[in-house]
């Protein structure tokens, strides 16, 4: 009778075997179009993962294109391409690549998630609503009473050191989540501990992409309190304020529906879901980019006076910060968008999967169910677009008469919101709050480095939204002094 060793040795061998056997195919699946990329990330997709899990895929990502060019095979079945043309292959609205399977983990089924072109037309168009133009207008008094608690805690920090990044997302989150989507003031900002649910948000970026990988975490996730956020948060909804209250806010907005197009509300369950994906679509982006905003204009005191000149000659602070007349100037629009080329919200590529029958992408055909995407960083930094792409100069979308101007090849290099019909749904609600933010801030304060800690701290790494390295940005707002007659 053959010992215990031998039956060990004989499993030890299968499993051997069978792993060979799927390296080998892994790497044989995409052989043939001879692409520059690590060996590791074409035997196995757990080189991905393991820079998703340390944040640094778009970092890995990004090196690579700076090494290899416009094509890099980053996983067995996956490739980033970096060409605007490729851009407009993966995601134009006539694509036929569809969003990629990771999506379904990210969060529960809505708008975001949804997979099927059909499904997330329908979805997209019951929702619309509540992105509109006037919806906005109607939202602004309280965007901005909540960026005026933001100056009044600067000011009360007295030329102190502030950090900028957790209190950029404590105040996305007071917009965003309290104000614009639930109408109710968390009061985040300022308060010594964050909401419980940011917390778990910490959590569940990483969590994403492990799910990916490693399915059988996806039951953990679902366990996770923010799941069941936006149930709890229409129930005290409906409780309050009944189905058709004419309070400002996304969530009465959805349970009413759109009786002026007449688009029937969604189902409570439906309405529950999308309200928990606004939210993680939300705030971590809004809250991020404004930090950077900051950081850039400390960073480039030149770029802050240009700023404040036009803030000045506009006369913005004595017609207190009218978003309507805040949004034609174009010095800041310049800034906000340079902003967002060197830190998009997200700055991986969006991944997409190609269809059954594959796809002529940038010259080269990609075979079908494989992944694809655009790395938004490295599409932004392109240095034949965006000369010294890693400095921040808005004067390149200004003409010399300071007119923001955007060359069609700028254009085809920038992703900031997405594209084609998922692109960003709130990017309106975003740039409103960033532009809002940036004017009331640059009209009362200076602002500079702490030290080269700051610059240290503040590099970038991803979760697929972007992070501060360091997890904070420490700088000194000092009151700018009120010229008077
Ligand atoms: C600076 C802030 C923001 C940035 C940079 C940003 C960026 C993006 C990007 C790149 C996408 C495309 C994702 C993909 O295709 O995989 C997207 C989608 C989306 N964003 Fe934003 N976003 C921001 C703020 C917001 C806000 C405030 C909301 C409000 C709820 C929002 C709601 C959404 C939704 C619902 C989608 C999915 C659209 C669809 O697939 O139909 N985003 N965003």
């Amino acid at each position: 009778m053959p010992s215990a060793q031998i039956y060990l040795l004989a499993g030890f061998t299968a499993l051997t075997l069978c792993l060979l056997n799927r390296l080998i195919k892994n790497y044989l699946a995409l052989h043939h179009l001879h692409l520059p990329g690590p060996i590791l990330a074409k035997l196995t997709s757990k080189w991905l993962l393991v820079n998703f899990a340390r944040g640094n895929q778009m970092n890995a990502v990004h090196a690579l294109h700076l090494k290899h060019g416009p094509v890099v095979q980053i996983g067995p079945r996956e490739i980033s391409f970096s060409s605007g043309k490729a851009l407009k292959d993966i995601y134009s609205p006539m694509t036929k690549c569809m969003k990629s399977p990771i999506y379904e983990s990210m969060g529960r089924p809505g708008v975001f998630g949804m997979r099927d072109k059909e499904q997330h037309r329908e979805r997209r168009n019951r929702v619309a609503h509540v992105f509109a133009m006037n919806v906005l207008k109607e939202l602004e008094p309280a965007v901005q009473a909540q960026i005026a608690n933001l100056t009044r805690i600067l000011g009360e920090c007295g030329g102190r050191p502030f950090d900028v990044v957790k209190p950029m997302r404590m105040l996305a989150l007071d917009i965003m989540v309290g104000e614009i989507l639930l109408g109710q003031c968390f009061n985040a900002l300022g308060a010594a501990d964050p909401p419980y649910y940011v917390t778990v948000m910490n959590y569940v970026h990483p969590m994403f992409s492990i799910d990916r990988e490693v399915p059988w975490l996806g039951a953990f996730l679902r366990m996770l309190p923010i799941k069941k956020y936006g149930e709890q948060q229409m129930r005290d909804s409906i409780a309050k304020f009944g189905r058709h209250s004419p309070r400002r806010n996304i969530m009465t907005k959805l349970i009413a529906g759109d009786p002026e197009k007449g688009t029937l509300p969604l189902p409570d369950q439906n309405i529950a879901d999308e309200v928990s994906n606004f939210i993680y679509a939300a705030v971590d982006t809004t809250g991020v980019v404004m930090a950077y905003f900051l950081y850039e204009l400390a960073s480039n005191p030149i770029w802050q006076g240009r700023l404040r000149e036009e803030l000045i000659i506009a006369e913005i602070r004595e017609k207190d910060f009218p978003y309507q007349q805040i949004q034609q100037l174009q010095v800041l629009h310049a800034c906000m968008y340079e902003t967002l080329r060197l830190h998009p919200g997200a700055g991986v590529g969006l991944p997409r999967i190609t269809p059954p029958g594959g796809l002529q992408i940038d010259n080269i055909f990609v075979p079908g169910n494989m992944t694809v995407h655009t790395p938004t960083l490295t599409l932004q930094r392109d240095p034949s677009v965006f000369p010294i792409p890693d400095s921040f100069n808005p004067s390149r979308w200004l003409t010399s008469s300071n007119t923001f101007v955007a060359s069609s090849e700028m254009q085809a290099h920038t992703f900031i919101w997405g594209g084609g019909e998922h692109n960003c749904a709130g990017q309106n609600m975003a740039t409103m709050e960033i532009k809002i933010m940036a004017a009331r801030v640059m009209s009362e304060f200076k602002v500079r480095v702490e030290s080269e800690r700051t610059h240290q701290n503040m590099r970038m790494r991803d979760h697929f939204v972007i992070a501060p390295k360091g997890g904070k940005g420490l700088l000194v707002f000092e009151r700018v002094e009120v010229m008077k007659d």
